[in-house]
């Protein structure tokens, strides 16, 4: 298997001169962690000094035990935290804002809004910024396509299974059109045979659209299903452990069956082992 660690990825950019850094090296780089570390406000130590770089279509996982820094990391990349140290740069900008790149962000909860039917949760994000309504009705009408809801725009969040909820979640995450998706374990709270579904519609959205997706999730089996690249994290502090591009091209049903998707999850499923604390308790 193909495995770069994170240490090759940390020691590029220590190489990398300070000169460099306003500029991402390739104009691939939407996303760019530069030797970041996070401390909370308590204490927490989240992450340790760590980069990584997202590159433009890029469908990476962040796999990893719970506190190892998989949120915080997001939440980084979305500019809602800060790093203790280092610094995050959007397509070589030092804010999100002069980059030109947009970012939504969809998470476990889908959020709605109980009271308003699924095309006005879902037109939100137009309505806020002001979008005038045809075009946003036109843009609300495309999101829910995309997810598989055309036809459920007049219902309500109660009308919907949980699997539906966070298909209109995604699809008010779509309706702004963000370069970037990043989401924070959408599916974790669904049950098997609803994620996989979803798992396999978001495969395909995101080989339609060319977005850049950044998922956050505790399982091997959605990571290697999903991805083009898993990033594999462990705790106590929050660190990079391994760094895998995935290249088989068929993410069927047949593939979660097949000798390379099993090969995947127990490599990966291996090196998490390793990189675990025995002392963890579960
Ligand atoms: N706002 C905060 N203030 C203090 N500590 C925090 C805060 N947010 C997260 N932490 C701590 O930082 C560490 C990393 O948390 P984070 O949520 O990023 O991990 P995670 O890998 O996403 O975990 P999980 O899979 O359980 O969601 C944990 O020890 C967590 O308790």
């Amino acid at each position: 298997m193909l495995m770069k660690t994170s240490t090759d990825t940390a020691m590029a950019d220590e190489e990398a001169p300070a000169s460099q850094l306003p500029d991402a090296p390739d104009a691939q780089t939407v996303l760019h962690a530069n030797k970041v570390e996070k401390t909370y406000g308590n204490g927490t130590h989240a992450l340790a000094r760590m980069s990584l770089r997202i590159q433009r279509g890029d469908f990476v996982s962040l796999l990893g035990p719970s506190g190892c820094g998989k949120s915080t990391l997001l939440k980084m990349f979305a500019g809602l935290e800060d790093p203790s140290h280092g610094h995050i740069r959007w397509a070589g900008a030092d804010q999100p804002a002069k980059s030109g790149l947009t970012s939504a962000m969809v998470f476990q909860e889908a959020t709605l809004m109980p009271w308003a039917t699924v095309a006005a949760n879902v037109r939100l994000p137009l309505d806020l910024q002001k979008v005038p309504r045809p075009e946003a009705d036109a843009r609300v009408a495309e999101a829910l396509a995309q997810v598989g809801l055309g036809a459920f725009g007049h219902v309500y969040p109660r009308e919907l299974s949980g699997g539906m909820q966070m298909r209109a979640s995604i699809a008010r995450a779509l309706v702004t059109k963000p370069d970037v998706l990043l989401m924070d374990e959408p599916f974790g709270a669904l049950d098997e045979f609803t994620r996989n579904k979803l798992d396999t519609d978001l495969r395909a959205l995101w080989q339609a659209t060319g977005l850049t997706v950044v998922f956050v999730t505790h399982s091997i089996y959605e990571a290697v299903f999903l991805s083009s690249r898993v990033v594999m994290m462990a705790a106590r502090p929050g660190r990079i452990v391994a760094d895998v591009p995935l290249d088989e091209p068929d993410r069927s049903e047949a593939y979660r069956l097949s000798p390379p998707f099993a090969e995947h999850c127990r490599d990966l499923s291996a090196m998490l082992m390793a990189a675990s604390d025995p002392a963890d308790l579960h």
